[in-house]
This record gives structure tokens, C-alpha cells and sequence, in this order.
């Protein structure tokens, strides 16, 4: 199945454009095919319940009266509040007039009812200016109250576009059902805040209207390969982690553990003797190299991973220079490694492996010379830009971690949980980055590497709870999530 692209309002309305006069389908059919798909999400989650369903001016509101009337017909108490019926037409003109016939318009519905669900149809990506003061009145008094809310296609008052709000506030949504394709303004902040759930209704669109479209794609991860039966310790590769210095401890131990548990067989530590010494006792399954093998060990491996908590001084730079100049399978350079890298970018198109960064945004603007919130503003510019000059797969982590290519793809992660906001679980990123070069390409590896890092964030928060969730417990789900996502049939 094609992987599933995160498009810009205007994107969407080409491809509703298309859909309308290439395949002979109408507005009526999508709106109601659009109104249908929450239905079913309603009568699936909220069963019984009351449902106000708050209508602005445009399509957005017509979806809106479509999924009353639907709801209304098959029993649900509904009340519709109109903000603005003047400018309907077409297929919200039709459902306006279909709502005001079944009464749906008249009978109130006490708010405060213990089973009210709110459904927000204000604004879908036709919202295009600072909401004004009356409109801001209701979204604020919706998101005053205790009652679940679902937004149709986007929380209203996100724009669309650039996750922008546009005004005071916009609806703080439970769950947002979105049309079509996911918008981008969903997935960044600070809108990306409100939008609870995201759930996708393709609405069944041919395949081939989204082909053409150059745009970010949901990642996805690759199938992996059970292991095979006729293997040794190194047949999935070797790792080499060169990383760690007296006070960060941890960032060695995590990445060479997450590498083992990410299937490679042979994972080389290459630390300070003190971090030796501390961890040995935990991870006696490492290998512990000594600064005069770094080098053989960095050309015999399938992937060498240089730089978290290495700090930076005369033996990390001076090593890097080193590391750049061998032609090396993968090379991830992440955390105090991209610190250096930022001091001397012209040496970057020199680098002779297969080059994986990435960056937390921090780290992202020193290398791109760029503010933070230069960065934060034009996360997937910025990823695209750093791929382009160092010609390397680029990761730059997140709530939505932006992954990029030097070709000029671009995936978005959207499976991840706030439990990952914890020291240490970069490095765990990048040990299971390490660990899948052995089994894969270098992009697939990533992909699926920021997945599973993903989902063991949420796996472990469903585990643990919303404390508690530590980079040592994150570790310990890493199988579970490869595990089950294993296909036999590979
Ligand atoms: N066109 C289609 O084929 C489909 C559209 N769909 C729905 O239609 C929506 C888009 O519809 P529209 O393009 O009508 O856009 P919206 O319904 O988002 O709103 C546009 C209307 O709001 C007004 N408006 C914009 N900003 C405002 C502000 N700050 N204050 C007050 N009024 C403001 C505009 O003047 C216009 O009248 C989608 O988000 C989706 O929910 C779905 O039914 C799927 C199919
Ligand atoms: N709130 C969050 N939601 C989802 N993922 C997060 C969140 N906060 C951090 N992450 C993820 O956790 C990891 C943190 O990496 P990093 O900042 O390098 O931390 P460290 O250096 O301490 O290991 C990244 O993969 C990032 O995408
Ligand atoms: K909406």
C-alpha cells in the first residue's frame, strides 16, 4: 500500500479539484463520505451520547450538518449551532437545509449533560485570517468545558498551513478525524499541542490523484526479516561506538545495549577506561576497544556510531578527522559529534561513508548556523537543507522527528509519546539505527529506527505510566516492538 502523504491545504484542494473533474465524483459525495467516517468513529466511542455540533460559514460547517443529519437519523440527539449560515452553498447549502427541516437547529442541548460529546466544525483549512472576537467567544467557552470533543478535519483555529494559531486560542480537540490526507499544520506546533488523536479518512480517493504530489510521507516502518537460522554473531553486522566521557556514562552504555537488542551480534564499546570499568559489571556482553584499535575496528564494521557524550576536545576532534577520511559502511554521527562537525562543516562533503545524522533542533542550528527558533519554524526546510549540504540521511528529533534524504524525501514520524523526553533515549535511537544497518539499507534502517523508537516510547508509557519511564526502561521494550513487527512471510 502507498505510504500516506501529510499535504498543505492547498495540496488538498488540488486533489479535491482533481477528484471532482477527472473521476466524476462531486462534493456531495465527499462531503458525505467525510460526515459517514465520523459517524462511524461516534457510534464506535461514543455511543448514546448527545452531540452539539458547532458549524462555521464554510465546507467545514457542512460536513458538520452533514454528520447531523446522519447521527439524527439513526437516533442520536442532536443540536447543530449555526455561527454563520449566510454564506453557505453547494453541498453545505444542501445539508443546511436538510438539518433546519429535521429540527436540528432548535432544541438545545443541556452543555453540561454527563454524555455530551462537542463535535467542532468552525473552521476546517479554509480558515484564513485571525479569528475574530465573537468566534474566539465559543472556541474558548468549548474549551472551557469538561465535555470530549472531536474536530472535523483540523481543530479550529489551527491554520492548515504552518501550525500556527490564529488568534487567542483554538479548539483543544480529543480527537481530530481528518479528511482526505493529514494536514501538515497537524503534526506542527504550536497546533500540533491540540490536536489529541489524529485518525486519517482517505475517503477512498484513487490512489493516483496523490502520485504526482512532491510531499512529506507518514513513516512507516519496513518489514524486518526474522532472523535466520544459519547465522554467527556477526552476520547481522558489527557495531563500533565510539562515545562517553567522565560525566556522561550513560550515552555509551545505551546506544551499544540498544544496538545488541536491535539484533546486532557484536557490539564494540570504545570509551574512557573509567566508563569501561563502570560498565562492564551491567554490560559484559560488549566489546571493549582500546584507542589504538578504533581504527581497524571503525573499517571492520557495519556501522560506527560516533559522538554522544563524548564531549568536545582535542582527542574527539582529532579523532573525527580520523573517522572522516575511512570509507566506512554507515557512519551516525550524533550528539557532542555533531558539535564538532558544526565547527568544521566544509570537512562534511569529504566524509566517505554512508553518513547518518541526527540532530536534536539545538544541535540543528549550530550546524546550520541558524536560531533555534529558525529551526523550529522550518523543521522540514532545515532537515532538507542539511541533507543537501552533507548529502547524508538527516534526522531531526522531535516530538515529530523529520526525517530526510539528499534526494529529497522527507517522512514524518507520527507515532511517538512524550515518555521519550527522557536523558539517554537519543542514544537509544541510535543504537537501534546501528543495530538495523546490519539487517537493511541505510534509510530503511532509520525509518524504521525512529519508528520502533516510537513505539517503545509508547508501549513503555502504557506500561509504566506518565511517570517513570527512565532510558534504562526504555531499553528493556525494544524487543517487544521488533518482535511484533516481524513478517514471516520475508
Ligand atoms: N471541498 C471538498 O471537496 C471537501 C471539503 N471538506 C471540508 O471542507 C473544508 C474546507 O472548506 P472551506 O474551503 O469552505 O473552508 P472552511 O470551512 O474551513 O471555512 C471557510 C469559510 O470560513 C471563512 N473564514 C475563514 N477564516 C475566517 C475567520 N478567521 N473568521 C471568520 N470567517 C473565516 C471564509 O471566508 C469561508 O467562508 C475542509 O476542511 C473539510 O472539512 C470535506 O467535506 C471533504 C471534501
Ligand atoms: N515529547 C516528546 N515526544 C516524542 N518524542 C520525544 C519527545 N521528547 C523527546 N523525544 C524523542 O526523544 C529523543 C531525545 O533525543 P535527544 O534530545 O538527543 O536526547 P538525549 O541526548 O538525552 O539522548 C529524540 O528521538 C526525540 O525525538
Ligand atoms: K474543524
Amino acid at each position: 500500500m502507498e505510504t500516506i502523504r501529510i499535504l498543505s491545504p492547498n495540496q488538498i484542494k488540488t486533489v479535491e479539484k482533481e477528484a471532482v473533474d477527472s473521476y466524476f465524483l462531486t462534493e456531495e459525495i465527499l462531503m458525505e463520505s467525510a460526515a459517514l467516517s465520523v459517524y462511524n468513529i461516534i457510534v464506535e466511542r461514543f455511543k448514546g451520547f448527545s452531540v452539539i455540533i458547532y458549524c462555521g460559514p464554510g465546507n467545514n460547517g457542512g460536513d458538520g450538518l452533514a454528520l447531523g443529519r446522519i447521527l439524527s437519523n439513526n437516533g442520536y440527539k442532536v443540536y447543530i449551532d449555526i455561527i454563520d449560515s449566510s454564506k453557505y452553498n453547494g453541498a453545505s447549502k444542501r445539508n443546511f437545509q436538510a438539518a433546519e427541516k429535521l429540527g436540528l437547529l432548535e432544541n438545545k442541548i443541556d452543555i453540561k449533560g454527563d454524555k455530551t460529546l462537542i463535535v467542532d466544525a468552525i473552521f476546517g483549512v479554509g480558515l484564513n485570517r485571525v479569528i475574530a472576537d465573537d468566534i474566539q467567544g465559543i472556541i474558548s467557552s468549548i474549551n472551557s468545558l469538561q465535555n470530549p470533543v472531536i474536530s472535523l478535519d483540523i481543530p479550529s483555529g489551527i491554520n492548515g498551513f504552518n501550525g500556527k494559531i490564529m488568534g487567542e486560542q483554538c479548539i483543544n480537540s480529543d480527537i481530530t478525524v481528518t479528511f482526505i490526507a493529514p494536514k501538515i499544520g497537524l503534526y506542527l506546533f504550536p497546533g500540533a499541542n491540540f490536536c489529541g488523536e489524529i485518525i486519517i479518512e482517505s475517503l477512498s480517493l484513487p490512489p493516483a490523484l496523490f502520485n504526482k504530489l512532491s510531499a512529506p510521507r507518514v513513516n512507516k516502518p519496513i518489514k524486518i526479516k526474522p532472523r535466520k537460522t544459519d547465522i554467527h554473531k556477526s552476520s547481522y553486522g558489527k557495531v563500533i561506538n565510539i562515545s562517553g566521557s567522565e560525566n556522561y556514562f550513560g550515552a555509551p552504555y545505551f546506544v551499544s545495549k540498544a544496538a545488541l537488542l536491535s539484533g546486532c551480534g557484536y557490539s564494540m564499546l570504545s570509551s574512557p577506561p573509567s566508563i569501561k570499568e563502570a560498565i562492564s559489571s551491567i554490560a559484559p556482553e560488549l566489546v571493549y576497544i582500546n584507542e589504538s584499535d578504533i581504527i581497524d575496528s571503525v573499517k571492520s564494521s557495519s556501522c560506527t556510531v560516533f559522538g554522544p557524550g563524548l564531549g568536545v576536545n582535542y582527542r574527539s576532534k582529532s579523532l573525527l578527522k580520523k573517522i572522516i577520511k575511512i570509507e566506512t559502511k554507515n557512519l551516525i554521527i550524533d550528539g557532542d559529534g555533531l558539535t564538532i562537525l558544526a565547527d568544521s562543516m566544509k570537512r562534511i562533503k569529504n566524509i566517505q561513508s554512508s553518513l547518518i545524522l541526527t540532530p536534536h533542533p539545538k544541535e540543528m542550528s549550530r550546524l546550520l548556523g541558524k536560531t533555534l527558533d529558525e529551526v523550529e519554524n522550518s523543521r522540514i526546510e532545515s532537515a532538507l537543507e542539511l541533507s543537501t549540504i552533507s548529502n547524508a540521511i538527516v534526522v531531526l528529533k522531535g516530538v515529530y522527528s523529520v526525517i530526510t534524504t539528499p534526494q529529497k524525501d522527507v517522512y514524518i514520524n507520527t507515532e511517538s509519546s512524550n515518555s521519550l523526553a527522557t536523558a539517554g533515549s537519543g542514544d537509544i535511537l541510535c543504537g537501534i539505527i546501528a543495530g538495523l544497518c546490519g539487517y537493511t539499507d541505510p534509510l530503511s534502517a532509520v525509518k524504521s529506527a525512529v519508528y520502533i523508537h516510537g513505539k517503545v516510547g509508547q508501549y513503555a508509557k502504557e506500561q509504566i505510566g506518565d511517570f517513570g519511564v527512565t532510558a534504562n526502561s526504555l531499553l528493556s521494550f525494544i524487543p517487544e516492538v521488533i518482535n511484533s513487527h516481524l513478517d514471516t512471510n520475508l
